[in-house]
């Protein structure tokens, strides 16, 4: 990846995407620079996920263009790390937590090799930092959801990615665990100047960290920082219904947007709460 002071490091241009027949967002134009940390909101179906896959290459764009680290993005790029969905391992899966995350080192692109010294110091150093040392070297279909994530997102830093894409990273993960990573992820981003981008349904634990949010809904998108996004005459307009943002105790709780007419997308909540 090609390092330019100043320039993107995943831009959107006039960016669409229609999968299945079905168009999920168009027109979008987003800059993500270098130490910048983004999260990703909207009801199930609105296409976060799917933004995730373009970047990661996975997803070709229907219309504009998207560049990760100034190139069009490819699949496998040690450039971009990716904590994907939670899907919980299979029990009997003879794969320790550890070996799992040195597969974040040499393992993703050259198929299972003996992992070298600096591939294993740097695993342990990983697990360490996400707090996994003291069930590392279990089998990992034996752990539980919040461990499993822990080690997820230890293997997506692995390569050090200037570019960190977290699909529901804080699933499973308890409010103790949640703030430990965020802490994590925020340290890293200003240390190393990478980006974060990160699909939540979980709003309020995030606040304090993100820099700015993508809202989708049904085809529509807006992107601000939290206090331009996060208001009842914002997301009234991007529902295109009456939806009302409470502040209630120093958290953030959207009301009303299970009501939508496209609510058959929104098996979630109908608020966004931590
Ligand atoms: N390859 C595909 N072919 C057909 N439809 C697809 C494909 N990929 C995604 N979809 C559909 O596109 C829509 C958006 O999916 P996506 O996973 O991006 O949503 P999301 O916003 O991440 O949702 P959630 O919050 O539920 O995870 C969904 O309706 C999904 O079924």
């Amino acid at each position: 990846m090609t390092k330019t002071p100043g320039a993107p490091l995943v831009s959107f241009q006039d960016a669409g995407l229609t999968v299945g027949g079905r168009r999920l967002w168009s027109h979008l134009d987003l800059d993500v620079m270098p130490g910048e940390f983004v999260a990703i909101l909207g009801p199930n179906g609105a296409g976060k996920t799917s933004m995730l896959r373009a970047a990661l290459g996975l997803e070709p764009l229907s219309e504009g263009r998207l560049t990760v680290g100034g190139s069009v993005p490819r699949r496998g790029s040690a450039a971009v790390g990716y904590v994907p969905q939670q899907k919980i391992f299979d029990r009997d899966l003879a794969l320790r937590g550890r070996d799992l995350v040195m597969l974040g080192g040499d393992g993703h692109r050259f198929g299972w090799p003996v992992p070298s010294r600096q591939v294993r110091d740097s695993a342990q150093r990983m697990i360490e930092a996400v707090g996994a040392a003291s069930y590392a070297d279990a089998p990992v279909g034996r752990l539980s959801g919040g461990e499993q994530q822990r080690l997820r997102i230890a293997q997506a830093l692995m390569s050090d990615p200037q570019v960190l894409l977290c699909d529901e990273p804080l699933t499973s993960l308890d409010l103790s665990h949640q703030e430990g990573v965020l802490d994590l992820l925020d340290r890293r981003r200003r240390d190393s100047h990478s980006a974060v981008m990160m699909v939540t349904h979980e709003v309020n634990p995030v606040l304090p960290f993100v820099d700015r949010i993508v809202y989708l809904v049904a085809g529509n998108w807006a992107v601000g920082t939290p206090d331009e996004i996060l208001t009842s005459e914002r997301l009234t307009a991007l529902y295109g219904t009456p939806i009302d943002v409470l502040h209630v105790r120093g958290r953030v709780i959207v009301v009303g947007a299970g009501e939508t007419p496209d609510a058959s997308h929104h098996c979630g909540p109908v608020e966004v709460t931590a």
